[in-house]
């Protein structure tokens, strides 16, 4: 018998538009510290990606707030608490959990492997009703590694039971994963892709979910 498919996806840009959740979490960090004037929603898209440790010093180098280690630490710190209550401005793209109800019932086992931390993943899965749709769950700070890096992926795929595997993501984080891993990308173009959409190499690209399960099993071959 062949191996059920695996699909993981990223999250953040890919199932949902959680940036104005992050610029909330982000806006109250700064307000907190009396800091003006809050994130632009540009901002906080162009921020999103390679998890909250890079987000957070994305926001001193856009507010001149320096690079004070302890202050980072602090920011960092308040930013993680802040986040996983912050769920109320999501919304989780068309077509999501029909694609992900479809491709489970196809037989394919499904994970998630983002950057956001797993907390707030996991509170977002929860608020959105979308925490029974995955097999797993890896956030930026499961392991010691996060993405670009390929481990995360890789754990995941394995973690899975291993075989024919997709990554689903919005951006070049998530390209270079997928490639790190020997992973084929499937793009989603309609988040934060960070660099230029047209530079990022993929093995298909949907902007509508609603084509996304037979994309995917034409990949498959399945
Ligand atoms: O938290 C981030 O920076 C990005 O999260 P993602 O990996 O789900 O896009
Ligand atoms: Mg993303």
């Amino acid at each position: 018998m062949t191996a059920a498919p695996i699909v993981v996806f990223d999250l953040d840009g890919t199932l949902v538009d959680s940036a104005p959740d992050i610029r909330a979490v982000a806006n109250a960090v700064l307000d907190h510290q009396g800091v003006t004037p809050p994130l632009t929603i540009e901002e906080t898209h162009g921020f999103i990606g390679r998890g909250t440790p890079h987000f957070v010093k994305c926001m001193m180098d856009a507010r001149d707030m320096g690079n004070d280690p302890a202050l980072y630490e602090a920011l960092h710190v308040d930013f993680l608490s802040r986040y996983p209550d912050a769920t109320q401005l999501t919304v989780v793209f068309d077509g999501v959990e029909t694609a992900l109800h479809d491709l489970r019932q196809g037989g394919a086992r499904l994970g998630l492997c983002t950057n956001k931390p797993e907390a707030a993943a996991r509170a977002l899965l929860e608020a959105r009703g979308l925490s029974d749709a995955f097999d797993l769950v890896l956030g930026g700070d499961s392991l010691a590694q996060r993405k670009p890096d390929p481990e995360p992926l890789r754990t995941a795929v394995a973690r899975l039971g291993g075989g024919p595997a997709l990554y689903v993501g919005d951006s070049e984080i998530d390209a270079e994963t997928a490639q790190g891993a020997g992973i084929p990308f499937v793009f989603h173009t309609g988040g934060y892709p960070l660099g230029d959409p047209a530079r990022i190499e993929a093995a298909a690209r949907f902007d509508e979910f609603a084509s996304l399960p037979a994309l995917l099993r034409d990949l498959l071959g399945a």
